[in-house]
């Protein structure tokens, strides 16, 4: 089962905690997880996946421009009945990633998506909207997004395999 994880990313943080998502979402057996910015990305691949993470920085306590415009004119994939989750990086606690993550969520519940956090449902760490790191995260954050990847992709297995 594919699973795609697709960010965008200026600096690098967001890239990173992508990777660590993907990372995560590799543990679980018989998932492929492929990491892709929004400016290059493997349509096939995203296309066959059964479930779609997205990451974003915090800009103004939101998701960033890039991503919205992104979804408002160039994202045309069919994403209907496929398991979403999301993440966010940004500067500071508090800096308004949890907006950026629900704002992202409105987004892809438009497009018929069904999304998945784990939020406390799967204990300790719990996760409300999607994973989120300042900057690139600390170990405990780092730690968090990966455990995050690995419960959407067994949530994706359990619902599609
Ligand atoms: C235009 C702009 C607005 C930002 N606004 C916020 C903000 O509101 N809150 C915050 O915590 N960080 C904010 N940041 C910091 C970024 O969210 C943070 O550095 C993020 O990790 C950058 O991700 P990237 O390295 O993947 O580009 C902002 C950065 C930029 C460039």
């Amino acid at each position: 089962m594919k699973l795609a994880v697709l960010y965008h990313s200026e600096t690098g943080n967001t890239e990173r905690v992508a990777e660590i998502v993907a990372q995560g979402a590799n543990e679980v057996d018989n998932v492929e997880a492929k990491t892709m910015g929004i400016e290059e990305l493997d349509d096939e691949f995203v296309e066959e996946a059964e479930a779609v993470i997205f990451g974003t920085p915090t800009y103004l306590a939101n998701f960033s421009w890039q991503t919205k415009k992104w979804f408002d004119t160039e994202m045309d994939y069919d994403l209907s009945g496929k398991l979403g989750a999301v993440f966010a990086t940004e500067n500071y606690l508090g800096g308004g990633a949890d907006m950026a993550l629900l704002t992202m969520i409105g987004h892809m519940l438009v497009r018929g998506m069904v999304i998945y956090s784990g939020g406390a449902a799967e204990g300790k760490p719990y996760t409300h909207y999607g994973a989120v790191c300042i900057q690139d995260g600390d170990e405990d954050q780092q730690e968090r997004a990966e455990i995050f990847g690995e419960r959407v992709a067994s949530k994706a297995l359990e619902l599609f395999a």
